[in-house]
Order: structure tokens, then sequence, then C-alpha cells
């Protein structure tokens, strides 16, 4: 080639390359424990019935192609943040909320880092938990932004290290930004309870710590979508102007339409305005206008009571299914004999578990039972089907005995 010679072979991202990697295998029993992807205990993906259902009302509308506003519609972000803040919450009854739709939770943590390189004004150093979501720290890198890190993970119990993080936060400099998984933590499946959440929300208060939440599986955690966004509203009632990063991903089975949102809490309507005014300057330059569809079908789900309250059940459903794996998994493997303690595989909650698994642990997992996993240990529980539980449970086993 005349203009790219230079350009060097990338390393496949860690996450999705395992997906890539499990693609290729041939072998009849392999299982596929990389990505975050909800699958059926056919081990399919799974279409919400509120999601089919709104598909078949927006079809009926035959609606047009328009462009959406830079923002995304009004309907949308109005919905969305209500889903988030609570129907009846300040922020929405006095519009301090600057909302706008996203290229899904990726989109929202990308715009929202790139606007505070932009236009924040105290310590631009940004904390993220240890250990949090691979993408968190390079899309940092991407912005220049520097990140550091604050304990969150203990290693030793497979829980919350709630002193350690207390500790690490109350050193972090004033004005610096927080990153806070909102509910069911990536790639840990450790969630602080209530009452950690009261004690991060006073250091980061006292520390005058910026708190940027990502919420990538409201609903999906406890199956309870105002359950799962305790600790954002707690920090809002506490009196902290967070930064909010949504995604649809998930709870809405929504992956491919890319639906999402940002949101940032201004005070008043007035500061909303002016950075709503910098935002929509941001997205022009970047992809102009979001994506239509997958913001419909979520502000269809969301506006119309009746398939409100299908969502509700069908997100609960994928909640529970993901408990009885873990509770399966665990038992499959306590069965088999195996010394280890396992309790923290139904202690943990949402999308993800985080084994303990070593390295090599994982190398064989994948080598010898074709089990795909990411080096950390991490397992998508979504992707555990009655099926194949106990093949699991025992590669598991022969990997840690
Ligand atoms: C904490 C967190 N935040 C944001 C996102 C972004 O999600 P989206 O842009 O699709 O809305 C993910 C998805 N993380 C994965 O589920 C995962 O960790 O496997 C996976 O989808 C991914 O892209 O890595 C996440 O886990």
């Amino acid at each position: 080639s005349t203009w790219w010679n230079n350009v060097q072979m990338g390393p496949p991202d860690v996450i999705l390359g395992i997906t890539e990697a499990y693609k290729k295998d041939t072998h009849p029993k392999k299982v596929n424990l990389g990505v975050g992807a909800y699958r059926d205990d056919e081990g399919k993906p799974f279409v919400l019935p509120s999601v089919r259902k709104a598909e078949e009302i927006l079809h009926s509308r035959g609606l047009n192609h328009e462009y959406a506003p830079i923002s995304g519609e009004a309907t949308y972000t109005d919905a969305v943040a209500k889903l988030a803040f609570g129907e009846d919450s300040p922020v929405i009854k006095n519009k301090s909320n600057c909302t706008v739709q996203t290229l899904s939770g990726t989109g929202a943590l990308r715009l929202g880092l790139e606007f505070i390189t932009k236009h924040y004004a105290k310590a631009k150093e940004i904390w993220l938990p240890t250990p949090t979501w691979g993408n968190h720290p390079q899309i940092c890198n991407t912005l220049n932004l520097p990140h550091k890190k604050y304990r969150y993970f203990d290693p030793k119990t497979n829980g919350f290290d709630l002193q350690g993080a207390l500790e690490d936060i109350s050193k972090i400099p004033e004005g610096s930004i927080i990153l806070l998984h909102a509910c069911a933590h990536n790639p840990t499946g450790v969630d602080p309870k209530p009452n950690d959440w009261e004690q991060l929300s006073k250091v980061i208060k006292e520390r005058k710590l910026f708190p940027f939440f990502d919420m990538a599986y409201q609903g999906f955690a406890t199956g309870d979508v105002d359950n799962d966004a305790f600790a954002v509203r707690l920090f809002v009632k506490e009196g902290h102007q967070v930064m909010l990063a949504q995604s649809f991903a998930k709870n809405m089975g929504l992956y491919g339409e890319r639906a999402g949102a940002l949101t940032f809490l201004c005070g008043d309507e007035a500061t909303a305005a002016k950075v709503m005014s910098q935002v929509k300057i941001m997205v022009r330059v970047m992809y102009s206008n979001p994506p239509l569809y997958g913001a419909r079908l979520v502000q269809e789900i969301l506006t119309n009571a009746e398939l409100k309250k299908q969502w509700l059940g069908d997100v609960k459903q994928m909640a529970d299914r993901i408990i009885t794996m873990r509770s399966q998994l665990r038992a499959g493997i306590e069965g088999a004999g195996n010394p280890h303690p396992w309790q923290h595989i139904t202690d943990q909650i949402g999308m993800f578990c985080f084994t303990g698994l070593k390295p090599e642990q994982v190398e064989r997992l994948t080598k010898e039972f074709h089990v795909y996993l990411t080096k950390d240990g991490r397992i998508s529980v979504a992707g555990i089907s009655s099926q194949n539980v106990n093949y699991i449970a025992e590669a598991i086993h022969k990997v840690t005995s």
C-alpha cells in the first residue's frame, strides 16, 4: 500500500477478542463465558418480548427516517433520565439535568470524559476502581486523561474492600473525578451494600470529588430498576452533582442498537442549557446526531405503561436466570468435592462472576476444556445454562484441584 505500510497490527480486544477465539473453536462442548451478553437457557441471544412488541408498534406507525436532534429526542432523554433518577426526582422537576442520547454506554463514557477534558475546571484526573471494565482506562488513554486507582475488590474475601476504598478515596486530591459503577460491578460482580454507599458518599463529599456513575446494568443486578439505581439516587439526595452514563445494551438486550444516554446534573436550568449547548457542539463534530431505532424502542417501552410493565418482568426474568445459574454452578463445584470456598459465586451480583481463577487456571480452562473467559478469571454468568453448567463446574473443579 502507498499510504499505510507503517501501520502495525494491534492486539485483539481483551474482551471482544475472546468471542473471536471462541468462534474459531470447533470443539462440540465449547462454551463462551467472555462477553457480557445475555443468553437464554438454550444459549441463544434473547430478544425481550417487550422489545418485540415495541418493534411491532413502531412498524405500525410507518415512521420516517429524518435526522434526530443532535442530543436525541426529548421524549427519549426525558424518559431515560426519569428511569435513572426516579419519576419524581427534584433534578427532573427543576430541569437541572442535561441529558443527551449517546452511542450506548461506551458512547456516554467517551462523550462525558471528552467533555471533562475540554470543560472541567478542577483537577482533570479520574480515579477508577481496582479492577474496572477494561475499556475505562482505554477511553481515558485515548483522551490523554490521567487515571489512577482506588482499592475496590478484596482478593482475600472475593468481596468489597470498603476500608481500602475509604482510605484511598480520603487521599484523593480535591476536585478530582471518581468513577463509580452504579450496580453489577464489572468484572467483579461485587457491589457495595447500601450502608457502604452511604460511607462512600460521605467521604466523596468531604473530599469534594466529582462522581461519574457508569450504570450499564440497571435492572440487571437485582432484577429491580429502582433497587439498582439506589447508589445514584442516594448521591443525588446527598447533594452530589453527578454525571451518569446509561446503557440499554443489557437490560433491554439492545446491544447492537447502541442506545444509551449521558446526564450532567448542573444545579439549575440555566447551567444545564449552557452545558447542553457545548455538548451539542461536541456531538456535531463526532457523529452529528444519534441513531433513531434503538432510542425509539427504549422510548416506546419506557413511556407505554403496559410495555414498561412487560419490560420490568423481562429484565427480572433475565436477572433471576443468572441468579439460578450462580447457585447451580456453585453447587456443581462444591458437589465435586472441591477444597476451595465458592460462596462468592452466589454472593456476587449481575452479569459477572469474578471466580478468583489464576491466569494459568484460566489458560487450562480454555485450552483443555474449551471454556472461554477473560484472563482475569471473569465469567459472564449469562453464558451458563442448565445444559452446560455441570460441564463448566466439572472443568473449574479440575483446574482448581
Ligand atoms: C461497566 C460497563 N460500562 C459500559 C459498558 C458499555 O456497554 P455498551 O457500550 O455496549 O453500552 C459495559 C459493557 N461491557 C461488556 O458487557 C463486557 O464487559 O463484556 C461488553 O459489552 C463489552 O463491550 O465489553 C460495561 O460492562
